[in-house]
């Protein structure tokens, strides 16, 4: 393993990626570094990769790797410099239609825990335009128009978010950690329709699991549950990507195939290659640390006061411009 005290870009491959970016993928990204702030150790590091139109790429990193990071600079929700484009245009300068983010912070804010009827709340943001794909996405989740906001469980929010974020045609998803409350037979169903939506339009779907509370090798656990679901696999470690995009099934010849073989574990082989991958960053990781006498920030969304640029309401997910505070308040316009 490289070591982590030469403090290289991790595993970045440069001699497989064009310098410009490749124009015809739907996600091109080219050595995007990240601060929260400039006292804070970086979140992205010189990342660079390529994400084909059509795939459905799981982001495989350990706690504080850039997964949510990464997918809520591809929202255009964090300003940074650095090319970053989706479907050959810059997300920030000419932002892209049809980029639907979904993270776990939406269930926060207390405008979708008010006392409106779902149907309502729906119909606000555009269900009444899209009642075909509203009325499916509303079978598959198992939402009933007649709930109140206030009066549902966090499961059930997530629910409604996920009907009220894919009624929408997109043709990029981003998805942070959105399905882990879900249970089986609704995720199941629910990563069946994105199959079938991704197939039938080549739609782009990059997204990541909570992979973490759910170590447990079971056949229940959430990467199993994914079944077929990823076509690529994306390692990230520290901000970095570890390769480009790893084509899932693997390949014959991969040599990612020799880890799943070495694994004794009871598990699917992509939860195989998901643990080794989490147990090499945990040892990569600590070297890290302690070459670098690195201070751990605590992770508060609630209280530091940077303020973020973003196209993207809270509420609606549909694009807007404005300044939000992390707080979730609302600076302007
Ligand atoms: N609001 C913030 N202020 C300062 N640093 C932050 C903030 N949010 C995240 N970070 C730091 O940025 C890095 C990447 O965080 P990020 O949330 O993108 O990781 P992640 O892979 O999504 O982690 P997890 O699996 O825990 O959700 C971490 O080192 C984290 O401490």
């Amino acid at each position: 393993m490289e070591s982590a005290g030469e403090m290289t870009p991790v595993g970045k491959n440069d001699t497989m990626m064009s310098v410009e970016g490749d124009k015809n993928a739907a996600i091109s990204v080219r050595d995007l570094s990240f601060s929260f702030n400039q006292a804070d150790e970086t979140a992205l590091k010189n990342l660079s990769m390529d994400v084909e139109a059509g795939s459905r790429c799981l982001l495989v990193g350990a706690n504080g790797a850039g997964k949510s990071t990464l997918l809520r600079i591809l929202a255009g929700k964090r300003l940074t410099k650095g090319h970053v484009q989706v479907h050959g245009r810059d997300v920030f300068q000419n932002p892209p239609s049809g980029i639907t983010y979904l993270g776990t912070e939406w269930a926060m804010n207390p405008v979708v825990r008010g006392d409106i009827r779902v149907s309502e709340f729906l119909d606000s943001v555009g269900g009444f335009r899209h009642k075909e794909r509203r009325n499916t996405l509303l079978n598959i989740l198992d939402v009933n128009l007649d709930w109140r906001m206030h009066m549902i469980s966090d499961g059930e929010r997530r629910r409604v978010q996920l009907v009220m974020g894919l009624m929408v045609p997109w043709t990029l998803l981003l998805l942070d950690e959105v399905t882990v409350d879900l249970d089986v037979v609704v995720r199941t169903d629910l990563i069946n329709f994105l199959i079938e939506e991704s197939k039938e339009r080549n739609a782009t779907i990059l997204f990541s699991n909570d992979l973490d509370r759910h170590t447990k090798p079971t056949k229940h656990s959430t990467v199993d549950g994914l079944f077929n679901f990823p076509t690529h696999v994306l390692h990230l470690r520290l901000g970095s990507n570890v390769g480009n995009p790893e084509p899932w099934p693997l390949v014959a010849h991969s040599p990612l195939n020799d880890i799943i073989k070495q694994s004794n574990i009871e598990a699917s082989p992509l939860l195989k290659l998901a643990l080794a991958w989490l147990r090499e960053d945990l040892v990569y990781r600590r070297e890290y640390e302690k070459s670098m006498d690195k201070r751990r920030g605590a992770r508060d969304e609630t209280t530091d006061s940077e303020t973020f640029y973003s196209r993207f309401d809270y509420v609606s997910g549909v694009s807007h411009d404005c300044v939000m505070l992390t707080n979730g308040q609302w600076k302007g316009r």
